[in-house]
């Protein structure tokens, strides 16, 4: 049964009502649908996963940046039938404006770049990690956010940058366990299709959607695929050479279906893929790395290369993606400049971890304990513990009279490494006790020898 409550009488609760809490209806504890809570349990995994991501952006000399979670809709308001657009978590804010909570990073890096303009030393290299959000109606009940981390060069038109990011992923996966026989990066360029549909005599503006309907392949069945690609005013008989191509098209089937530069040679989007590849050859990741024409991502902006990574069992989506976008943004009505970058989401390489057996072992690491056997010394624990906390080491401090037996159990819990006990006797020695609780060694130490 529900009580009648404060609101519902319309006035503030009485101070005797706020005693009564347990008579009010219960708050929904769960998080709003489609989200996570991290207790320290998944926080603890948490933070080592964005630790090895911070690390990799950090030997590659990247520097971190960070902007709103919510963004004007004008970022995302691309017109080519993403899903990541027609998933926007939007909506009209208190002053008229429209708003959305981000889809993805790149948009709000660029903003930023934009925003420095000619002040941009070039090249930049930035990452960010961030939680981004769509809203999806569907009762697949599949989750609202997820936190991806993003490594961005600006300015480098060279396929450099691409093996430099790609590079960064492959450090990642090393870092946390996986090896080129556990996971793999299918390389791909939008210029095969772009090459190929002015090849077919599509007209050019269809490309950002003919990219973002083919992204679909193998997630929808091939006869929707091209009743999408028809609907765009691509023919029929074209749409299934694109998707056929697309599908199972090899390098060499590749160089078969696009017409040589004119005066000869080869197309320069061939010539842009082997020298890719060359150069992750010479930084020895080519075991990691394999050409696969059917890689398109969904994103529309993305003008040449494209990449994105799997489990080689193919279980799994995409672990992560990226490509080069040069164009995004004269988008934001901007001046162009080259970039390259990748998304890389916290949810499919957890799975993968787990699924190999490689999820790390992480319990809670309190270096001291310090405790106070006689109330009259609880005041003294917090002295106790700066001058071990100043030194680094990780303090909890008990912060009220417990028994022993407790202290232990609780030293149990918390794989303490030492109790740092404060005794009346020993105190006015200026001493304190210290329990290695490993070695269940007791000794007696100066407060201020405490290391
Ligand atoms: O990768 C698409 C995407 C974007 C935002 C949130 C989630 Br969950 N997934």
């Amino acid at each position: 049964p529900t009580t009648t409550t404060a609101k519902e009488k319309g006035g503030r609760r009485s101070a005797g009502e706020l005693g009564k809490s347990s008579s009010r209806q219960m708050v929904d504890l769960k998080p709003p649908r489609g989200t996570r809570d991290f207790f320290p349990e998944e926080m603890r995994l948490r933070t080592w996963l964005f630790d090895k991501f911070r690390h990799v952006s950090w030997v590659y000399g990247f520097e971190e940046v960070d902007f709103p979670v919510l963004e004007s809709e004008q970022l995302y308001t691309r017109k080519a039938g993403e899903e990541i657009t027609t998933q926007l978590y939007n909506f009209e804010d208190k002053g008229g404006r429209r708003v959305s909570l981000r889809p993805e990073l790149t948009p709000s890096l660029s903003r930023l770049v934009l925003q420095k303009g000619k002040a941009l030393q070039l090249p930049t290299k930035w990452c960010a990690i961030g939680q981004c959000w769509r809203y999806e109606r569907t009762t697949r009940g599949r989750r609202r956010e997820h936190y991806q981390w993003n490594m961005d060069i600006v300015g480098v038109s060279s396929m450099e940058a691409e093996a430099e990011v790609i590079s960064a992923i492959v450090d990642l996966f090393k870092l946390v366990g996986l090896t080129s026989e556990d996971v793999y990066i299918k390389v791909s360029n939008r210029k095969l299709l772009q090459s190929l549909i002015g090849t077919l005599g599509v007209a050019d503006d269809l490309f950002p959607q003919v990219c973002v309907c083919v992204d679909k392949l193998g997630k929808v069945p091939r006869e929707a695929l091209c009743k999408e690609l028809v609907g765009l005013g691509v023919t029929q008989d074209v749409s299934e050479t694109i998707v056929g191509l697309v599908a199972e098209g090899t390098f060499e089937d590749y160089e078969r279906a696009l017409s040589p530069q004119e005066g000869g040679g080869e197309p320069e989007v061939l010539r842009e893929i082997k020298e890719l590849l060359e150069i992750l050859r010479a930084r020895g990741i080519e075991d990691w790395v394999e050409f696969d024409g059917s890689i398109v991502r969904g994103l529309a902006y993305y003008s040449g290369t494209v990449f994105e990574a799997f489990d080689r069992e193919g279980e799994l989506r995409a672990i992560c993606g990226g490509g080069r976008y040069d164009h995004l943004l004269s988008t934001f009505g901007g001046t162009d400049q080259p970039m390259v970058g990748f998304g890389f989401g916290d949810a499919v390489i957890v799975e993968l971890l787990k699924q190999k057996g490689l999820l790390p072992e992480l319990s809670p690491e309190i270096d001291d304990i310090v405790v106070a056997l006689d109330p009259a010394l609880q005041r003294y624990t917090g002295q106790v513990a700066g001058k071990l906390r100043s030194l680094g080491r990780r303090v909890d401090v008990v912060l009220e009279q417990k028994k022993m037996k407790w202290v232990f159990k609780h030293g149990d819990r918390t794989n303490a490494r030492r109790l740092i006990i404060l005794g009346q006797e020993e105190w006015e020695r200026g001493v304190v006790k210290v329990r290695n609780l490993a070695e269940r060694e007791e000794t007696e130490i100066l407060v201020d020898d405490l290391i």
